[in-house]
């Protein structure tokens, strides 16, 4: 075992090492639901996943991914409306609670840049809050692809850039290197909220994560914007 394996991993860089971002999530797994709640003002759970949910349309026959699905947050009202879900994640940890929370949920060690699934498996592949945590964007966009079936669907959650100019510097500038000082008091882990407010100011906005995921093979790219692009839902459908 090398001095690597054995450290205490508390936040990736930008970077985006597999290893270091999985052992981050792995250290903020049981306190990971809360702090997005606080961390969000409640907008997550009433507006952002609601919204998700009514872009991936989930239905009984229907059968789902949900790629990076960490606690199952995202997953559990997926599965509720009858539609049958896959859940995958890199962090032991993440799954490890999802597990213990929604024992009900099907959730399986993977890795976004090399799916443990055969082509053409899913109706609907969805990722939420994670696209922005791979190293390579557009291999996990092919391999996504690589997993729906023709005719499928893609829905991306992602933190994202406010349209309004003033307010995208003050959310981008003040507000986002406010998180960590809120991580400290709700979160165990505050590094790891210094890694999310880094990796959204440096994320794609809208229009060239609609370009990439065009790039990658997926048609018919739009997106919608939520709270004045604080987070963005694209959307995308595998050609036929
Ligand atoms: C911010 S959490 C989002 C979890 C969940 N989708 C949600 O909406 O609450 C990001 C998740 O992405 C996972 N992740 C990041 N990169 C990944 C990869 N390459 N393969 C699989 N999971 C990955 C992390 O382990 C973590 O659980």
């Amino acid at each position: 075992m090398t001095v690597q394996d054995t450290r205490q991993v508390t936040r990736a860089d930008l970077s985006k090492q597999p290893h270091d971002v999985a052992a981050m999530f792995d250290n903020v797994a049981e306190g990971y639901d809360r702090t997005n709640a606080v961390a969000t003002m409640g907008l997550e759970k009433l507006y952002w996943r609601p919204a998700t949910l009514a872009e991936i349309a989930p239905r009984k026959g229907l059968k789902i991914l949900d790629l990076a699905a960490g606690t199952g947050a995202s997953s559990i009202n997926l599965r509720e409306s009858g539609a049958e879900v896959v859940s995958c994640d890199f962090s032991v940890g993440m799954l490890t609670v999802g597990k213990r929370r929604h024992p009900e949920l099907d959730l399986i060690a993977g890795d976004a840049l090399r799916l443990p699934f055969a082509d053409e498996s899913f109706d609907v592949v969805t990722i939420s809050w994670a696209l922005r945590n791979v190293n390579d964007v557009p291999l996990a966009l092919r391999e996504m692809l690589r997993v729906t079936r023709p005719g499928g669907r893609l829905v991306v959650l992602e933190q994202s850039h406010p349209t309004w100019k003033p307010f995208r510097v003050v959310y981008l500038e003040y507000m986002m290197r406010a998180v960590p000082a809120v991580a400290k008091v709700v979160s165990t882990n505050p590094e790891a909220y210094e890694y999310l407010a880094e990796s959204t100011r440096a994320w794609l906005p809208q229009e060239p994560l609609a370009r990439a995921i065009e790039e990658a093979g997926w048609t018919r790219v739009q997106w919608r914007n939520l709270t004045g692009g604080l987070v963005a839902i694209h959307r995308a459908v595998k050609p036929s």
